[in-house]
């Protein structure tokens, strides 16, 4: 076992024993892409609306994996499945612990939203998550991160399909209760008590796949299927962590779809902030056609100026992001009441980068959107209303 302190230290761990291989390689089918072309305007001064939808749910299996996560249907309930691993509580403390100060580290937008309640010294009674929330949030978000800096960290020099061929071993092992290191223990401490299925973790290494051999998007089918693998997959993993309202009248799947939704506009937002970045690594993380629509091409993303043309086509993207975060509004609020706070603040504190893009007067080349500490605290009491709606009284207001 390895139980090094820094995620990137750990990294040497995962190269080793590539070669055999105990489980059969997953076959992650590609989904199916529906290209919808939006029409060319006829007056080409006016500007089209873009396509939103990018692929439909049952083509990304969603379905299943909320029966198998809500242990619906015909099958075991996840735990069952799991083998339950034994930890002595000291050192699952430490690993806990460990998670917790990685978070604090790495997750800078999301750390006001969930992790630093216990710091505000507010009576917030049943709004505060339980602590066995907060340790499984951590351990999946090192995980997340930690396959993130696979293909983005320092040493992703390093990376090859092997690595990730490895990496995805490793999962399997967390889940069958058999962790590499500390860190892993941590998640394999959450798979037991929390019903997650392994498929939204799984497409998350796929997403890092993607990423080591496609730098180009066609269309927003195709940037789509990526938002859902680094990040729609994410809001799948928390569903089940944070939990569903008893008195929630919509459907799990309503709520499921929210949770990815969150994800696909979290994903887009980044992408938007980062443009001017990524170009600097040869990347453009935005959809070709929709560039040509707007007149611009990834030459004009090289390029780095920023034009008449460039501030419309970001004006049409910022408003596709919000979509997105609009449709995950619904699903926040049907929420346990314990979670809703730091959902509606990461919600409502992701959103505000589209804001400061504006700000910037759509310069994402060479300035970065960031939203302040003080916005970010101030955001915080109005996300505290939010969260106390009801689930009824929100669908009420709909
Ligand atoms: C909101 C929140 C904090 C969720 C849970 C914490 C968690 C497990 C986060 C994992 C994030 C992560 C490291 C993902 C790896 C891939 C990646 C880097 C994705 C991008 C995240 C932002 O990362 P970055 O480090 O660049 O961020 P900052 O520097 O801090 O700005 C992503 C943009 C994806 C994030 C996606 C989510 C957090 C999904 C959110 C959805 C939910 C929590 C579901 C809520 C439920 C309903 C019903 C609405």
């Amino acid at each position: 076992m390895c139980s090094t302190f820094s995620i990137s230290s750990a990294m040497p761990c995962i190269g080793e024993t590539t070669d055999k291989f105990r489980y059969p390689k997953s076959k992650v089918r590609m989904a199916r892409a529906e290209v919808i072309t939006a029409p060319r305007p006829a007056n080409s001064q006016a500007y089209p609306r873009l396509l939103k939808h990018g692929i439909p749910h049952i083509d990304l299996h969603l379905q299943e994996i909320v029966e198998r996560q809500s242990s619906q249907g015909n099958i075991l309930p996840l735990q069952d499945l799991c083998r339950k691993p034994e930890f002595h509580p000291m050192f699952l403390q430490e690993a806990y612990e460990r998670c917790k100060t990685i978070c604090a580290e790495y997750a800078k937008t999301f750390y006001l939203g969930w992790f630093s309640y216990e710091n505000l010294n507010l009576d917030a009674g049943t709004m505060l998550m339980t602590e066995e929330r907060q340790k499984a949030i951590w351990a999946i978000y090192v995980w997340c991160r930690r396959t993130d800096e696979l293909v983005d960290g320092p040493n992703a020099v390093y990376m090859n399909t092997g690595v990730l061929d490895r990496w995805e071993e490793r999962l399997q092992d967390i889940f069958d209760g058999r962790p590499y290191d500390m860190l892993d223990a941590a998640l394999t401490d959450t798979v037991s008590k929390f019903p997650l299925d392994i498929k939204p973790f799984r497409d998350m290494i796929e997403g890092m796949r993607m990423d080591t051999r496609k730098w180009r998007y066609e269309n927003f089918s195709e940037l789509y299927l990526y938002c859902y693998y680094v990040a729609g997959t994410v809001g799948l993993m928390s569903v089940p962590i944070m939990g569903i309202a008893p008195e929630s009248s919509v459907s799990v799947q309503t709520i499921y779809s929210a949770a990815l939704n969150l994800g696909i506009g979290n994903q887009l937002t980044n992408i938007l902030r980062d443009v001017g970045e990524d170009a600097l690594r040869g990347r453009v993380y935005l959809p070709q056609d929709e560039l040509a629509q707007f007149g611009l091409s990834e030459k004009d993303v090289f390029a780095r100026k920023v034009t008449d043309r460039w501030r419309e086509f970001m004006k049409e993207q910022i408003k596709r992001a919000r979509f997105y975060f609009n449709l995950a509004e619904v699903g926040a609020s049907q929420l346990d009441r314990a979670s809703r706070w730091p959902v509606w603040s990461s919600l409502m504190l992701y959103r505000k980068i589209l804001d400061a893009i504006e700000d910037n007067d759509y310069d994402n080349f060479s300035k970065r959107a960031y939203v302040g500490k003080t916005k970010k605290l101030l955001m915080l009491p109005l996300a505290y209303t939010k969260a106390q709606s009801t689930a009824h009284t929100l669908l009420f207001q709909l």
